[in-house]
């Protein structure tokens, strides 16, 4: 089962030091991706799922400190990398693509000679780049056309001579793509990738990852506070909430049989263990300061379970069945519940 695992993340914590405090973003998560899968991290805003991302490839900056934890790429903990071997991975093994495209491409430059630059990075690295032959943007334009194909863009052949501001936020959120794939990374993380587009070019963003995985087999780590796009696209899902990851199995599971009260919140369907159904259609309260989060489960104040334990002790992500995990001191309880009410369904 291990080589089947790409990356496996344990006991991270990455903190920032502001003046107003320590804001403990991330707290204590833990989880892993396998070959060829597209995982989703999901939460409401502010839970950590971006810094979570970031201490993954390695680019947390100052106030931002990686307090403790590992962070296993392909068998070796990037924590314990120097900074030049973590740059090759970031140029070869993990890319990243941000919600607004336009913040990481540059404007004076064209889409081609922005995919091309990439590539030539690949090819040579930065220390031999100059050695790359004078014809080589000629040899390469037809590459590099491909490559917008393969990310199905409109026209790639006028496309490659575009500067970025003449073309739509989908069309650049397309050019982001190929320019990470021209990498050829075995994990893409790709951080609420859609957010900024119409529904219609979402759902095409959303193919050409899908299609990314099915070509290239890479695995995808997807950031969303979009449900429907993780039961559309996803394998697997990490529901994140403030700081922690509370749950964690496949699509189809967190759907069907949601566990923790938070995760059932956010499905806004709590048919067999809610008493009184209709007060559980949202989440009350509001996420909390992660500078002074509550002690225990983070959870405890918004949740209507809570006892005295949860606000004492954090509760560990335990294994409930098999691919499925959940931080919840009541999890089990809750479990049984769901499958003695779901016997009562089928008969
Ligand atoms: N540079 C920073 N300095 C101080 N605090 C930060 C910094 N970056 C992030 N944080 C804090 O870390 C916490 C987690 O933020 P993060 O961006 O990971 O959330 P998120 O789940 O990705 O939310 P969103 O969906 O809004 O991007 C937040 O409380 C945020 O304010």
């Amino acid at each position: 089962m291990d080589n089947e695992i790409l990356l496996k993340v344990e006991d991270l914590h990455t903190y920032f030091y502001t003046y107003e405090g320590v804001v403990k973003a991330v707290d204590g998560v833990s989880f892993f991706v396998k070959k060829g899968e597209i995982f989703g991290l999901v939460g409401e805003t502010g839970c950590g799922k971006s810094v979570t991302a970031l201490s993954v490839i390695g680019l947390i900056d100052e106030p931002g400190k990686i307090e403790s934890g590992k962070i296993i790429f392909q068998g070796k903990n990037l924590r314990e990398l120097p900074e030049d071997e973590m740059r090759k991975i970031r140029g070869k093994g993990i890319s990243m693509i941000f919600q607004e495209p336009m913040t990481a491409l540059n404007p004076v430059y064209t889409i081609g000679d922005q995919i091309l630059e990439i590539i030539l990075l690949h090819k040579y690295g930065i220390e031999n780049i100059k050695k790359a032959p004078k014809d080589i943007k000629k040899k390469e334009r037809k590459n590099v056309i491909d490559m917008l194909r393969l990310v199905r863009m409109p026209d790639p052949e006028r496309a490659i001579d575009s500067y970025p501001h003449e073309l739509s936020g989908g069309m650049r959120q397309r050019a982001m793509i190929a320019m990470m794939l021209a990498t050829e990374p075995s994990l893409l993380i790709a951080d609420e990738p859609t957010t900024a587009l119409d529904v219609t070019v979402q759902a095409q963003i959303l193919n050409i990852l899908l299609d990314m995985r099915e070509k290239l087999g890479i695995s995808i780590i997807l950031i969303t506070h979009d449900l429907s796009v993780v039961a559309d696209v996803c394998d697997r899902v990490a529901v994140m909430y403030a700081g922690n990851i509370v749950e964690m199995a496949d699509v189809y599971t967190i759907f069907k049989n949601p566990v923790h009260p938070y995760t059932r919140g956010l499905m806004q369907a709590i048919p067999s263990i809610a008493e009184k159904k209709e007060e559980l259609k949202y989440i009350k309260g509001s996420v909390p300061n992660l500078i002074y989060p509550p002690p225990g489960c983070r959870f405890h104040p918004r949740c209507e379970y809570a006892q005295d334990i949860c606000k004492k002790e954090k509760p560990k992500l335990v294994e409930i069945e098999p691919g499925h995990y959940v931080a919840c001191h009541f999890a089990k309880e809750f479990f049984e519940k769901i499958k003695e009410t779901e016997g009562e369904d089928n008969e």
